[in-house]
């Protein structure tokens, strides 16, 4: 690599020197009427051919070579940043400013890294040039040389102020671009189609695009005008110094003090140099910009794996206790999404025995999904302590708790990859297990619709992608809870579960999820009251707190605000029955 620049490096002023030799060569064959040695020209066009050729070819083999390595390097960097991303805490994906980090750190980053490992040899490569080609020049005469150096200074500054302009704008542009794409994915998506349809909303989400866009596109615009009137600007004393420069040339050689070859070669080496100049101005505002932009990839890199508040508690990672006696205890738990942000759970305390099941109920927005991810250790910045078997859940490594955990979300994935996929991903190493694969599709009611799919468990699910097949909502739920059985855990959560199901099937899944979690512990929230009357545990939630607790019969007994709500749902049953 470094001896394919450094022989790029010195063609350009080898080609000066035989441009000379050639022209003058041929003005000596001129001025004799052709008695001269003819050969001589020949000669020397070989050898500029040559040079050419080999010019050619080094190219050719950097830019192969760079295509190699930005596929590399492309591989690498995304491998890192998705690296982060999967295991990072969740708390990061609350703040747009993250979004914004992960953009910059994202975008265009393998190029950047390849130019910053060519940079430098590259720049060697140029200043090389520009030096022998200023030799050479001087040699011819000095004031060629001068010339030449006034004709690289004024690019090399305003460049690298332009370098540091390009990143200033970036960063600050980065929530607005992020909104524009937005705006667009919200236009292109599958998901949102059909919504957009149904309420006509084309024209306003378009209109609302075309505004981001536009002040977007100006604020490009301006910094493109700006930095083109600078290069203008750059380029126009180049062109009047080169023009003085050849006039005195010009003028020299009527003084006869210059030969023909010396002044095809000085005029070819302006031309040149321009290219040279441009090259070691643009090599170093890259790479100070890049040098700015790959910062953002670095402390993206460098993102510790949670945000630790000051007053956790610091300590030894635990391995996840086998759930014997104490089971969860949840102690004066309070939590808020963001630092200074509203209060969502508050003075939460309860108790939860090994093998115990247990329902959380209580309107929208009480908190209870924000609970139950709390108990999984996705957010780990609460006040209170949550703890298994007396291990404080702080100390036990996410991924470790993880092992013990199976959970079905509201917002559970939608893989669009093969029904196998879609459920082995609940213990992926066992993904290849046909009979613990069908064991758990039968449990979770998937058996019975997957077997008659096209490829059965190896069937692509979905529309995005060619040959895929659609599945309604609640055989999407199906799957993920096919997937929760897969994960075989000694904790099981389900968040409402049932959301999208019929009510045979809806009848079904409590009847086997209570047959099949016997030993195990589980957690299960749900607006449908009739399904938690066998739980050995009720918590009641409002606003971020635990308003009552007990079992079915407890809480009637108690006829406060559960019994409310189970008394207005049963009416409603018998209201239709009646009617
Ligand atoms: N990622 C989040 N960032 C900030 N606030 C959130 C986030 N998720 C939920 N909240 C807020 O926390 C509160 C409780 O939400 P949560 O989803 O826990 O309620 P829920 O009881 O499960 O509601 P539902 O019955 O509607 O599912 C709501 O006010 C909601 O706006």
């Amino acid at each position: 690599m470094l001896g394919s620049k450094l022989v790029h490096a010195l063609i350009p002023s080898v080609q000066l020197l035989i441009t000379k030799e050639l022209v003058d060569s041929i003005n000596h064959i001129f001025q004799n009427n052709g008695q001269s040695d003819v050969y001589i020209v020949y000669y020397y066009l070989a050898a500029q051919t040559g040079l050419l050729l080999l010019d050619k070819m080094i190219t050719t083999a950097e830019l192969i070579n760079n295509a190699k390595m930005q596929q590399q390097i492309n591989y690498e960097v995304e491998r890192r940043i998705v690296g982060k991303t999967s295991v990072i805490s969740l708390s990061y994906f609350e703040n747009s400013k993250f979004y914004d980090h992960l953009m910059r750190a994202s975008s265009g980053q393998s190029q950047r890294v390849v130019e910053m490992l060519n940079g430098p040899l590259s720049m060697l490569q140029y200043i090389i040039t520009f030096t022998t080609v200023v030799g050479v020049l001087t040699t011819f005469h000095w004031l060629a040389g001068v010339t030449v150096l006034l004709l690289a200074a004024l690019p090399l500054v305003i460049n690298a102020y332009i370098g540091k302009m390009r990143y200033s704008l970036l960063k600050e542009a980065t929530p607005l671009s992020r909104r524009v794409q937005y705006y667009l994915n919200l236009l292109k998506g599958r998901d949102t189609a059909k919504e957009i349809r149904l309420f006509q909303l084309q024209d306003h989400l378009i209109q609302c695009w075309k505004q981001l866009f536009e002040s977007y596109a100006k604020k490009m615009l301006s910094f493109e005008i700006k930095t083109n009137a600078y290069r203008f600007g750059i380029d126009g004393i180049s062109a009047i110094l080169i023009s003085l420069n050849l006039a005195f040339i010009i003028w020299m050689g009527t003084k006869q003090k210059l030969s023909i070859g010396e002044y095809m070669a000085i005029s070819q080496a302006f031309m040149m140099i321009q290219g040279v100049v441009l090259s070691i101005a643009l090599s170093i505002s890259s790479l100070y910009e890049n040098s700015l932009q790959l910062r953002d990839l670095i402390d993206f890199l460098e993102y510790p794996l949670e945000i630790k508040p000051e007053d956790e508690p610091q300590g030894t990672e635990v391995a996840f206790p086998a759930m014997s006696d104490k089971g969860i205890k949840v102690d004066n738990l309070q939590f808020s999404y963001e630092e200074n942000g509203p209060i969502i759970l508050d003075q939460i305390s309860f108790q939860i025995e090994p093998g115990q099941k247990v329902a959380i109920v209580g309107n929208n927005g009480a908190g209870k999904s924000t609970l139950v991810k709390c108990l999984l250790g996705l957010y780990r910045s609460y006040k209170g302590s949550i703890t298994y078997e007396d291990v404080d859940l702080k100390h036990i490594p996410a991924q470790e708790l993880m092992q013990h955990i199976s959970a079905v979300f509201q917002d559970f994935a939608k893989y669009e990859l093969t029904a196998r996929e879609n459920i082995g991903f609940g213990r992926v190493e066992h993904l290849e297990m046909d009979d613990k694969m069908i064991a758990a599709s039968m449990k979770g009611d998937s058996h019975s619709f997957i077997s008659k799919l096209p490829c059965a468990y190896d069937t692509n699910l979905g529309r995005s992608f060619y040959g895929g097949t659609e599945l309604s909502g609640g055989q999407w739920q199906k799957i993920a809870i096919s997937r929760a059985f897969f994960r075989d855990a000694d904790i099981i959560i389900l968040d409402e579960p049932a959301a999208s199901l019929d009510p045979m099937a809806e009848a079904n899944l409590y009847k086997t999820f209570a047959e099949l979690s016997v030993g195990k512990t589980t957690i299960m929230i749900s607006h449908r009251l009739n399904s938690c009357v066998n739980a050995d545990l009720i918590l009641v939630m409002k606003s971020g707190r635990i308003i009552e607790q007990g079992t079915h019969a407890e809480l009637m007994r108690l006829n406060g605000e559960y019994a409310d709500m189970f008394n207005i749902q049963a009416e409603g049953f018998q209201f239709a029955a009646v009617n």
